[in-house]
């Protein structure tokens, strides 16, 4: 129960710090007698005091006629209050009340206050009117680093540069907020002037560390900042993302999600997770406590999304759930995408490499007429499959050349090359040459040999001038075609080979087979895929790039400076049929080179045959003081005809030339001297 009683102040100096402390003394000794707690407010005020804090009491600056009402509670409260009224209204007389009682209220009011100052962690200086320091508390000294000794009984702008209470002094203005910097401190202070009755007694500075302060709100900022980049990134990802606190409250959900489950956030937000939707993980997380990681969970919308879901501990404390969906349609689109770049990427590495390969490969093989053109596309080709090829052509049109092009080109260019001339080996050795031998198979066989066969293993074999091979090789070599196995000469294991075969021949095996001299089923066995490489008489458009090229080459080889071949020479070169083919070029060329002067490969240095092809048959047929000396087959060519020429029938010929009459025939139609029919 409260008692209030209003009453007007008639002390002539209202209630300042003596009476105060006096009320304050009689307040407490009226509060014990009647078991009351009173209370002092002023009429226009709300605040109320307790009568027995005497510094409260003076904050409340009461004058002489000022309201105030008293309050009392408890039961004796009219009592009481009758007694403390008589006693403000007797003006209270402090001549009645002991020093010694009032000493120990403003003692205890004191000390109470210097507890107070010397607790606050903001630093306090106070000044008098002369300026002269009279508080510096002990948050002043650690915040400004300077000691209190040094500072009380001096005056303030003496012992403290930037010190402006003196101009608070002289305005009697309150500074607010004033930032400055005392060593490495940034300090923020608020200076009052302390008025009392009107006159300015003193004033006080309070001063507050900023440092922290700073540093918390710079951190304050940097976690607003990565806040509101974690948020962006959220609400833009693609992953659907949840949150619930450690109750299983929706806290967070981002727009995937939304879509994702069909749901609204305005509508879930803070309820429970397990109520709205249960088939999320984060429910069975946050009872677990134990992260679930590729969960495949099936939304609303019969979507399926993969979700992996953390507990979220901060000092050892479950604070909630967080969980990550991926839609699996989406990421199984993903991979099918990525494989199919994948297997794309691969194969255009493979074709690249390839095409480079075969570039490459091609690349010494000069000459862009178009039958030399198709030739090489049917070589690319072929080169990317392991079938047998038969590359005809004359001699020196070089079919040695695009066999090792053509490997070159293909998977087994790594692995061996292997060359075999036929027509080369004597055909008695000819058979150890290709199959090898055991040792002691026959007389001279004195140590195991392997066969070109076999060195050719994984790569490919070249059998060269096939044409020159004999009936009996011609049988081994189909089964070796047919079964790709044989046995060395003498021996009784069967080796097992993986070879590509390339075989050549500059002779006409349809002939040969008709005359039963090779095997027709050999034949069908290598013609597998047919090369005709064109005599260079049916593609003298190549002739200028292919001599430039053997001038290059030789003068690159010689290390001598290239030259140019002249017109005319470029003429003669063209006019010329080339039985020789290409290698006939080259030598001609080379010889040129030799023997020319200048830095021109002129007509001169061409032989005399080359040069005056025109003339030819007028010619003396060879003439052997001059220092030309052509192919053998020029002459042969030459020859014949003239044979031909002077006794028209191969049978007259023959005898005139000392050869036999199938002879004369054969040569005749190798230089094409007689019409075929
Ligand atoms: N198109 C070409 N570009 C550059 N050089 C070539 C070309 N054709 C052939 N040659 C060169 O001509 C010479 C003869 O070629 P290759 O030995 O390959 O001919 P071949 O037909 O195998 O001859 P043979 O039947 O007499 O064995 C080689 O030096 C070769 O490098």
């Amino acid at each position: 129960m409260a008692y209030r009683r209003k009453i007007t102040i008639k002390h002539s100096r209202g209630i300042h710090a003596r009476v105060a402390a006096a009320l304050a003394y009689k307040g407490s000794e009226i509060n014990r007698k009647y078991d009351v707690y009173i209370w002092i407010q002023k009429t226009n005020e709300d605040i109320k005091i307790p009568i027995t804090s005497m510094v409260a009491l003076t904050t409340l600056s009461i004058r002489k006629d000022d309201e105030i009402i008293l309050i009392c509670e408890g039961e004796r409260g009219q009592e009481a209050l009758a007694e403390i009224s008589e006693y403000l209204l007797d003006q209270i007389d402090l001549s009645h009340v002991s020093a010694d009682e009032v000493d120990k209220v403003i003692d205890k009011t004191t000390l109470t206050s210097e507890k107070i100052f010397e607790s606050l962690s903001n630093g306090i200086m106070v000044v008098d009117e002369n300026n002269v320091i009279t508080i510096f508390n002990r948050a002043a000294e650690k915040i400004t680093g300077l000691k209190r000794e040094n500072m009380i009984g001096y005056q303030a702008h003496k012992v403290l540069e930037d010190s402006k209470l003196h101009r608070v002094l002289q305005t009697g203005e309150e500074m607010k907020g004033d930032r400055q910097v005392i060593g490495k401190t940034m300090i923020i202070t608020n200076r009052s002037p302390i008025i009392v009755e009107e006159k300015i007694i003193g004033a006080v500075a309070v001063f507050q560390d900023m440092s922290e302060v700073e540093r918390l709100s710079h951190e304050l900022e940097s976690v607003r900042e990565i806040k509101e980049r974690f948020g962006t990134i959220l609400e833009h990802t693609h992953d659907a993302i949840s949150m619930i606190d450690e109750h299983g409250k929706i806290t967070y959900i981002n727009p995937t999600f939304e879509r994702i489950w069909n749901v609204k956030g305005e509508k879930i937000l803070g309820k429970n997770m397990m109520d709205v939707l249960p088939k999320d993980v984060t429910g069975r997380v946050l009872r677990s406590k134990k992260k679930e990681l590729g969960v495949p969970v099936q939304t609303a919308h019969h979507t399926k999304i993969i979700t992996n879901a953390t507990p979220i501990f901060i000092d050892g404390k479950l604070k909630g759930v967080v969980s990550t969906g991926k839609e699996i349609t989406e990421l199984q689109q993903m991979m099918k995408k990525l494989k199919e770049a994948e297997e794309k990427i691969e194969y255009f590495q493979q074709e690249l490499s390839r095409n480079q390969r075969i570039e490459e490969a091609f690349h010494s093989i000069i000459g862009s007429s178009g039958t030399l053109k198709e030739v090489l596309t049917m070589a690319s080709k072929a080169a990317k499959t392991s079938s047998t090829i038969l590359i005809r052509g004359e001699s020196g049109t070089g079919k040695e050349l695009l066999a090792r092009a053509i490997h070159q080109a293909s998977e087994k260019k790594d692995k061996p090359f292997i060359r075999v001339n036929c027509a080369a080996i004597p055909e008695n050795l000819l058979e150890s040459e290709l199959f090898g031998h055991e040792k002691g198979a026959f007389t001279g066989a004195i140590k195991t040999k392997l066969g070109k066969f076999e060195l050719a293993n994984q790569g490919t074999i070249f059998l060269d001038e096939i044409g020159d091979m004999n009936r009996d090789l011609q049988v081994k070599l189909l089964r070796v075609l047919q079964e790709r196995e044989f046995e060395r000469i003498g021996g009784l294991e069967t080796i097992k080979i993986n070879v590509r075969v390339i075989a050549a021949t500059n002779k006409k095996l349809e002939e040969m087979v008709a005359k039963g001299i090779f095997r027709e089923d050999l034949y069908y066995r290598l013609n597998v895929i047919p090369i005709n490489l064109p005599p260079l008489r049916e593609r003298k458009g190549d002739i200028p790039q292919l001599a430039e090229h053997f001038i290059e080459k030789i003068c690159k080889r010689e290390n001598i400076e290239t030259k140019e071949i002249t017109r005319k020479a470029l003429n003669a070169l063209e006019s010329y049929d080339w039985p020789g083919n290409i290698r006939e070029l080259e030598n001609i060329i080379e010889r040129g080179l030799a023997l020319g002067e200048g830095s021109e490969l002129c007509e001169d240095a061409l032989p005399s045959y080359i040069r005056g092809k025109e003339n030819i048959h007028s010619q003396e047929l060879i003439n052997l003081i001059h220092d030309d000396v052509a192919p053998l087959e020029v002459y042969e060519k030459q020859i014949i005809q003239r044979a031909l020429e002077k006794h028209k029938t191969f049978n007259r010929a023959a005898k005139a030339l000392g050869i036999t009459h199938r002879t004369v025939a054969l040569k005749a139609r190798k230089y094409q001297l007689i019409k075929e029919s």
